[in-house]
C-alpha cells in the first residue's frame, strides 16, 4: 500500500560533465522501506547517482520518479520543495548549523515547513531522546563528539518523516566503532519510520547494515544483490 507511493524509480539516467560520463545508462528501482548501499571505486559515479536520485542534480536524460511524481520534470522550485518535504539528507560531516543548538538543528526542517516553534522543539526533543541524546539538546555542534553530531544529523534527517533518507559517506569522518554505532542507529530509525535508506559508502562494514548492495563501475551498475543482515 504505502510502499508503492514511495517507490523510487530511475530509468536510463545519463549525466556527463564535459567529456566525462558520470552516469552512462543507469536504471534502478528502490521500493519503499528498502535500505540500499551504493559502492564502487572513486570516480565511478556514486555521488552523481545519489544527487540525481535525490533531485539535487538534473540528469541529461532519463527520469527519476518518486511514486507517481516525475522528479525530473519538476521546476527547480518544485524540486527543492520536494527535497525539503519528502527527502532527508545525512552527509559525512559539517551539515549542522554551528550557531544553532542540537535541538534547533533538529527542529529546522519543521520550522521550514511552518510548524510553530514550541511544537517543533518538542518534536526535536523526542527525536534527540530516541537517539540517546537527551542531555545534548542545548549544545552546539562544536560542543559534541563526531558520533553525537552524526546522531543529531540523523534526527534532523528523519524529523519530518521523509520517504527517503540519502546518506553520503555518513561514517566517513568517524572511527570504526563509532561508525558502526551510527549505522546501527541510522538503519534502525529508518526502519522504525518506514523510510527508505540509500547510503553511498566505500566501506563494506557500512554496506553490511543495508539489505541490498548496488555496485557502480565506470558509470554503470555492475552488480545489484540482496544482503542478509550481517552478510556481505
Ligand atoms: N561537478 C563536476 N564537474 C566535472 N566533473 C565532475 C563533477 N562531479 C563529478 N565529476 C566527475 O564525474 C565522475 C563521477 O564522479 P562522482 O563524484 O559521481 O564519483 P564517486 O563514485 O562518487 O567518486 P568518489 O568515491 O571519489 O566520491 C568522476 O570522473 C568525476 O571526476
Amino acid at each position: 500500500m504505502g510502499t508503492m507511493k514511495n517507490t523510487l524509480n530511475a530509468t536510463h539516467l545519463v549525466k556527463t560533465y564535459g567529456s566525462v560520463r558520470a552516469l552512462a545508462d543507469v536504471s534502478i528501482t528502490v521500493e519503499g522501506g528498502e535500505s540500499v548501499a551504493i559502492m564502487g571505486p572513486s570516480g565511478s559515479g556514486k555521488s552523481t547517482l545519489l544527487h540525481t536520485l535525490s533531485g539535487i542534480l538534473r540528469p541529461d536524460s532519463g527520469t527519476v520518479r518518486l511514486g507517481p511524481v516525475d522528479v525530473t520534470s519538476l521546476s527547480d522550485k518544485e524540486r527543492s520543495t520536494l527535497r525539503r518535504e519528502r527527502f532527508g539528507f545525512v552527509f559525512q560531516d559539517g551539515q549542522l548549523v554551528d550557531e544553532l543548538t542540537a535541538r534547533e538543528n533538529v527542529a529546522f526542517p519543521l520550522l521550514l515547513s511552518g510548524w510553530k516553534r514550541s511544537r517543533a522543539m518538542r518534536e526535536a526533543d523526542q527525536w534527540l531522546s530516541r537517539l540517546g541524546l537527551n542531555d545534548m539538546g542545548g549544545r552546539k555542534p562544536g560542543e559534541m563528539s563526531g558520533g553525537q553530531a552524526q546522531r543529531v544529523a540523523i534526527a534532523r534527517s528523519l524529523v519530518h518523516s521523509p520517504a527517503v533518507v540519502f546518506a553520503d559517506e555518513p561514517t566517513g569522518a568517524l572511527d570504526q566503532a563509532t561508525g558502526h554505532e551510527v549505522m546501527q542507529i541510522l538503519t534502525t530509525v529508518c526502519q522504525m519510520s518506514k523510510a527508505t535508506l540509500i547510503v553511498v559508502t566505500h566501506d563494506m562494514e557500512v554496506a553490511k547494515w543495508c539489505n541490498r548492495l548496488v555496485e557502480i563501475r565506470d558509470a554503470l551498475i555492475h552488480d545489484d544483490r540482496k544482503l542478509g543482515v550481517g552478510q556481505a
